[in-house]
């Protein structure tokens, strides 16, 4: 259970994808990426950019708690990868870890990389950008919107 949040903006998450391309030079080239959908496109995407990767495939993967890992759904496979041999796959974060670690047993080669892990996630990841605290929950820029908040004088105020 999350006890408090974390707002990404757009301008951070760019600026995260950007470090982690950068990071991701040295392990290259790549012949492709595997986007874990949804979370992981628009990261993908960026990083997809930054290092001239054209072959971008997806994989979906519906997952739910741990002791229920045998009923995790595979939606899609990402048959252009194969074992994931030379491939990069990308996630926006990883949690308890347990998507990761589903997607690493069907491409057992691929290196994998994300912008935020939790503690419990972060074995899984072979690379990463932020560490965030297990209690907290990650907002990104697409769960969000800017919302109007009264001016505090708007409020009637207690009087003593
Ligand atoms: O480490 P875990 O505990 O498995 O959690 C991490 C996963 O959870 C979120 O995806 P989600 O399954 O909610 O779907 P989405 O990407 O379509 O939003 C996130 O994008 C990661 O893929
Ligand atoms: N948006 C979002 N999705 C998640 N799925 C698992 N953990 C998280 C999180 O912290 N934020
Ligand atoms: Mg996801």
């Amino acid at each position: 259970m999350a006890t408090s949040y974390a707002t990404v903006t757009w301008d951070q998450l760019h600026r995260d994808a950007r470090q982690l391309a950068s990071s991701l030079m040295a392990r290259g080239p790549f012949k492709g990426i595997v986007a874990i959908t949804r979370g992981g496109m628009i990261p993908a995407a960026i990083i997809a950019r930054e290092l001239d990767c054209r072959l971008i495939d997806t994989i979906s993967v519906v997952t739910y708690d741990e002791e229920k890992m045998g009923e995790s759904n595979v939606v899609k496979k990402a048959d252009a990868a194969g074992d994931g041999d030379g491939f990069l796959i990308i996630d926006d974060l990883v949690d308890s870890g347990v998507t990761a670690q589903l997607v690493r047993k069907m491409l057992p080669k691929a290196y994998f990389a994300c912008l935020y892990a939790k503690p419990a996630g972060l074995p899984v990841t072979d690379m990463f950008v932020v560490e965030v605290p297990q209690d907290t929950w990650i907002l990104f820029p697409w769960d969000t919107a800017p919302l109007f908040i009264p001016p505090l004088a708007s409020q009637p105020t207690e009087k003593a």
